[in-house]
């Protein structure tokens, strides 16, 4: 099974990504961008406030191919449950707010199909969902995405990707106390699990 962890960010996913470890310490546990040289051509790109977003898109998507076949298909195919700090759902609700500017007609919908025919999609996911101020706030505002407004139109792709799957998608409100969303998150993932 692939469980995903996706929100804002300060939303608070790598707090449960790292209290999901020492939970599930059989379970394989990932994020994006990963931590390849992919990942880190990606990190370099989010430092860079003149990136071309289209380029950064295939950063990430090229991060994204070598996560699917170096670490999520072996893990699914060994049986192991995965559980990653974001996946896809961020490349599509991040990258059509930074392509929002761009000639393509509908970037929302373009990152989306360039996904269809080479990704795996999450089987489950968990969405941490924070307000843009408390993200902005929470996060420090350390890259170029961490900005209020573009946090805005972020959240506008979440909703309409969990709009569009409400079967995959568990909402859980990270604007409580941090003890309360963990308890919410391991109960899920239970039963999830179960
Ligand atoms: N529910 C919460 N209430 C208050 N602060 C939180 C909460 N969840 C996370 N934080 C804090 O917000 C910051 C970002 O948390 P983190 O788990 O790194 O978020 P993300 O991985 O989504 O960016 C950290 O300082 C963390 O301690
Ligand atoms: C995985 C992914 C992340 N992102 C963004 C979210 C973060 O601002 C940044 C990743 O930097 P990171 O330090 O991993 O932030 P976080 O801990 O909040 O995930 O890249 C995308 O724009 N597209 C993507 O596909």
């Amino acid at each position: 099974m692939l469980i995903t962890l996706e929100g804002l960010d300060g939303s608070g996913k790598t707090t449960a990504w790292r209290a999901l470890r020492d939970r599930y310490p059989a379970a394989v546990f990932t994020r994006e961008p990963t931590d390849s040289w992919y990942g880190e051509a990606v990190l370099r790109s989010v430092d860079d406030d003149d990136a071309d977003p289209l380029a950064e898109l295939f950063l990430y998507m090229a991060d994204h191919a070598d996560h699917l076949s170096r670490v999520i298909r072996p893990a699914l195919a060994d049986g192991s449950t995965v559980v990653s700090d974001r996946y896809s759902d961020s490349r599509i609700a991040y990258q059509a707010a930074t392509l929002a500017d761009s000639t393509l007609a509908d970037p929302f919908e373009y990152v989306r199909s360039i996904h269809g025919p080479i990704s795996r999609p999450p089987d489950a996911t968990l969405y941490l969902d924070v307000d843009p101020e408390t993200a902005a706030e929470r996060s420090g505002r350390t890259n170029k995405f961490e900005r209020v407004d573009h946090l805005r139109a972020v959240r506008a792709g979440y909703e309409r990707l969990i709009d569009e799957h409400p079967d995959r998608f568990v909402r859980i409100d990270a604007t409580r106390p941090q003890a309360t969303v963990l308890d919410d998150v391991t109960a899920v993932v239970d039963r999830l699990l179960d």
